[in-house]
């Protein structure tokens, strides 16, 4: 029996994160979007955007998308995972599903307390300046519904910033195999190559071969 669904909720208080992910979905998955302000959950990168998923398919009583990015230095390695989770080889993660320090806990909040001079000079002691970039997505597709995970990692290096500073940390990720930052990159080229992209082709194969219908009535 093919599975139903309503359109997908792409849960997200990030325009820029929403512009991006309709730039690359396209018409591919039938999607809308909902500004919802769910909770920071702490924990396991998956399992925190796991736990996003439940309450937002819990919240909008449908089939929902949510997704958490982390911006992950390698050179702080070697420092005690009690401090800093040691995830996918990314030591440092600044996202808003891990911690750096308990008290702090968002990228966002982290970036905005620093800025990209200040993420800078975190590196400043080390040789390796080389980072990952990494998007979590989960679907659930409704309440009470395992979610999903889909997981892009682009890998990179943190720079001086360059380029226009609208969205987050792209003037200091320069993506390996680059001369520009992802700030100075024209967006449909950032679109080929990011983490979000690579998270999101992962979830249109998904969809793909789960040959889901949709109601015809609410796309
Ligand atoms: O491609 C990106 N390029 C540069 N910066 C980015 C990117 N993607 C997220 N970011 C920034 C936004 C936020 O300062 C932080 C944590 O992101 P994150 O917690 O996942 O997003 P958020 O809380 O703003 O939105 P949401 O409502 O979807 O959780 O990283
Ligand atoms: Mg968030």
């Amino acid at each position: 029996m093919p599975v139903i669904l309503r359109p997908v909720t792409f849960v997200t208080g990030n325009a820029k994160k929403l512009e991006e992910v309709r730039a690359i979905l396209g018409h591919s998955i039938p999607f809308q979007s909902l500004k919802l302000d769910l909770p920071e959950l702490q924990g396991e990168p998956e399992e925190i955007s796991k736990g996003k998923a439940r309450l937002a398919a819990a919240e909008v009583n449908g089939p929902v998308l949510v997704e958490d990015t982390c911006l992950c230095f390698n050179a702080l390695n070697g420092l005690p995972g009690t401090i800093i989770p040691l995830y996918y080889h990314c030591c440092v993660s600044l996202g808003s599903s891990l911690t750096i320090f308990n008290s702090c806990r968002t990228l966002h909040w982290f970036l905005e307390k620093i800025g990209h001079e200040g993420l800078n000079n975190l590196l400043m002691a080390y040789h390796d300046k080389t980072a990952c970039a990494m998007c979590i997505f989960s679907l659930a597709l409704g309440p009470g519904v395992e979610p999903l995970t889909f997981v892009g990692k682009t890998l990179g290096k943190i720079v001086p910033p360059r380029g226009p500073t609208d969205f987050g940390w792209d003037p200091i990720f320069q993506p390996d195999g680059y001369v520009l930052t992802y700030a100075e990159m024209p967006k449909e080229e950032k679109n080929k190559i990011s983490h979000r992209s690579k998270a999101l082709e992962l979830v249109k194969s998904h969809f793909a071969a789960a040959g889901y219908n949709f109601h015809p009535y609410e796309s």
